[in-house]
């Protein structure tokens, strides 16, 4: 079973592209959502919490937008919180990918180039559309300010620097064009696998 890594930075889309590779029947695996639930279990929030000085909530989870605001504008707290959860990301793959059954799946995940994990994937997609528009969709999506969404920025790679690595290119502007671009991708991947 082929494995594509699909990666682009914040509000690039990518979440929006797997959505449609999942809608062909095809298996995603959505970092984002993952990490999220491993940072819900109460061993790692405590220990996440011992780690960043937080207080759990009642319910013994992490308040995520103070863990954001403490690490998005930090590096090295973002590494030692990236190394606390992508190790346990890493694990929660590997057991699912076992359990799937499909001509190819698809990772999705922000940092892939960053983490050097390219060489994990037979192919990699890199989602992409300007600077601006990314911004604006998070901050309308989000509720959250421009300077939030460029701290995240900062802790990703550019796109010109991505571009150069990744396979295929999707330009996520118009969804119509998206979705021409995902069913011509999904067609090659298939006739590869079944090879
Ligand atoms: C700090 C946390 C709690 C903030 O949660 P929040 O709900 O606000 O954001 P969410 O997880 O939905 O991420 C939204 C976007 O932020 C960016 N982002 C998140 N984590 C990272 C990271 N470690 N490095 C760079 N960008 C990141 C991505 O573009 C991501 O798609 C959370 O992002 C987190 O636990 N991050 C570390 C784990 C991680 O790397 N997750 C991403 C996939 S493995
Ligand atoms: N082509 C598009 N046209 C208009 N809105 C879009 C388009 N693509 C995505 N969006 C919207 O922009 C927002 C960001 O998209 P999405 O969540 O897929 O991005 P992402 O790259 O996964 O973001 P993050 O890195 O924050 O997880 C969402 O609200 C989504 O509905």
């Amino acid at each position: 079973m082929i494995k594509i890594g699909l990666t682009g930075g914040i509000g690039s889309g990518k979440t929006t592209v797997a959505q449609m590779f999942q809608d062909l029947q095809i298996p995603v695996f959505i970092a984002d959502i993952e990490a999220k639930k491993i940072l819900d279990d109460f061993k790692v929030a405590s220990k996440v919490a011992e780690t960043f000085g937080l207080n759990l909530t009642a319910e013994g989870l992490i308040h995520k937008p103070d863990l954001a605001a403490i690490v998005f504008k930090d590096d090295h707290a973002l590494q030692n919180l990236n190394s606390i959860i992508h190790p346990r990301v890493h694990e929660r793959f590997k057991k699912w990918f076992n359990e799937q059954d499909a001509p190819y799946i698809i990772y999705e995940a922000a940092i892939i180039f960053e983490k050097d994990r390219a060489s994990d994937f037979y192919y990699t997609i890199l989602v992409t559309a300007p600077e601006k528009v990314r911004i604006d969709r998070v901050m309308l999506r989000d509720h959250v300010s421009y300077e939030d969404v460029k701290s995240r920025m900062k802790a990703q790679w550019s796109e010109s620097k991505k571009k150069k690595l990744a396979d295929f290119i999707i330009e996520n502007i118009n969804l119509k064009q998206t979705q021409q671009q995902v069913k011509e991708l999904h067609e090659k991947f298939l006739n590869i696998s079944y090879k």
